[in-house]
């Protein structure tokens, strides 16, 4: 029976799968790492392991996962709909497609802006039509949600050529995920989403933040690639543009500065220990001082960024915490908006403390003159409700 739906997210070395049934109840999900490197694994969220040859790709870890997927039985003959991430799709998409040769060339012709991204992206895409070629595949863009941004905040000033020749502009990403936000907090307060405002921060990996106004994304953190605005795991994010120069006379030239700023910066780069936050506030609770600093910057950026996208709305339904960090790390939260409380953000210390992963809930105190709430991504969900609105509509 043709009654589940299949989400991909292929990252540069990482491939994430979900199952979903027609009523989008996950029913299953699996992760591949270390695609590409020897030590490539791939575990399913039961904690099945499975082996993967050293080296194998996006390709090889697909047909592994779907094999499991469809010897369990959750996977039965071909998919309802396919729904894939794709990171960059410039200003072609303001929603979800089903994916043509037409879209696959315009994917292809964003590489340039996300060259970590959009290629894997492809391959993803490619591997699943030889599994499925009867299937409708459908690409939801981080980008779309964002394409609501006026031109004040989406222009850089820069002279308009760069704009009008080549698309030099501010995109945003993670829109997939500060969408959910938004129907989330619509659902949870009990509101038309076109009425709902909201700041939201997304903080994994990769971070960004976003205000949302009456239901659109009115300003974002990330730019014309997912490098600009918060402090990530290894990415920069705000640079002085001089750097590169300065970099170049010290005969480090562009590649090798934008490989630095993307994979060697961030908390990797303070900390010189790890990117992972949870190891690092462990070791700064022992004392490892670098550590404590590396937190201390992405909270001091992300507060700078909180007060930024307040000038963009006028009034302020919740400021929404969410990713790995944003879930997870009450210390986070609590040394960022310790330095907003000229904003009227208060937490409450004890919720804001114990409350738990997996669900969405409000942190602040009866003080504060803003909710605060932690949500659980779902970006697969998302994905999923996409590919069949956009494969039935
Ligand atoms: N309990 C926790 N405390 C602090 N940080 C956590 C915790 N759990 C996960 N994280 C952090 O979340 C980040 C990963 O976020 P995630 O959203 O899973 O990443 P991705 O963007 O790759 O999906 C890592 O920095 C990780 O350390
Ligand atoms: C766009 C982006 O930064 O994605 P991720 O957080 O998955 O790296
Ligand atoms: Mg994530």
């Amino acid at each position: 029976m043709n009654d589940t739906i299949l989400v991909i997210n292929c990252g540069s070395s990482s491939l994430k799968i979900a199952v979903f049934d027609a009523s989008f109840q996950r029913l299953g999900s699996a992760l591949a790492e270390r695609l590409g490197q020897s030590d490539a694994f791939a575990r399913s969220d039961d904690n099945q392991h499975f082996h993967l040859k050293p080296g194998s790709a996006h390709r090889e870890a697909l047909g592994v996962l779907v094999s499991h997927f469809q010897s369990t039985g959750l996977l039965r003959g071909q998919p309802l709909a396919i729904g894939h991430r794709v990171v960059h799709g410039g200003e072609a998409f303001r929603e979800a497609v089903v994916i043509n040769p037409q879209v696959l060339d315009t994917i292809a012709a964003c590489a340039s802006l996300a060259p970590l991204h959009n290629p894997v992206n492809l391959l993803g895409i490619e591997a699943t039509a030889e599994l499925f070629p009867d299937v409708a595949q459908v690409a939801v863009f981080d980008t779309a949600f964002h394409q609501t941004l006026p031109e004040k905040a989406f222009l850089y000033a820069l002279p308009t050529r760069f704009y009008r020749d080549w698309g030099i502009r501010r995109y945003g990403f993670h829109g997939t995920s500060h969408r959910y936000m938004l129907s989330e907090t619509a659902r949870l307060l009990d509101k038309p989403e076109s009425e709902v405002s909201l700041v939201s921060a997304h903080l994994g990996n990769g971070c960004s933040i976003t205000a949302i106004r009456d239901g659109a994304s009115v300003d974002t953190s990330m730019g014309l690639t997912p490098l600009e605005g918060l402090v990530m795991g290894t990415r920069s994010g705000d640079v002085d543009p001089g750097l590169f120069d300065f970099l170049a006379g010290k005969g480090l030239d562009p590649a090798e500065a934008h490989r630095i700023l993307n994979n060697e910066s961030g908390l990797l780069g303070l900390s010189g220990q790890t990117n992972d936050m949870r190891t690092l506030s462990e070791m700064a609770d022992h004392g490892h001082a670098p550590s404590a600093l590396a937190i201390d910057v992405f909270c001091f950026r992300l507060a700078r960024y909180i007060g930024a996208m307040m000038a963009s709305l006028k009034t302020l339904d919740a400021l929404v915490f969410t990713g790995g960090i944003g879930e997870n790390s009450a210390r986070v939260r609590a040394t960022t908006l310790a330095q907003l409380e000229l904003f009227g953000f208060r937490l409450d210390e004890e919720l804001n403390r114990h409350h738990g992963a997996y669900t969405a809930g409000r942190i602040d105190a009866s003080t504060s003159r803003h909710r605060i709430m932690v949500i659980p991504t779902n970006e697969e969900l998302m994905i999923a409700r996409e590919a069949v609105a956009t494969t039935s509509g």
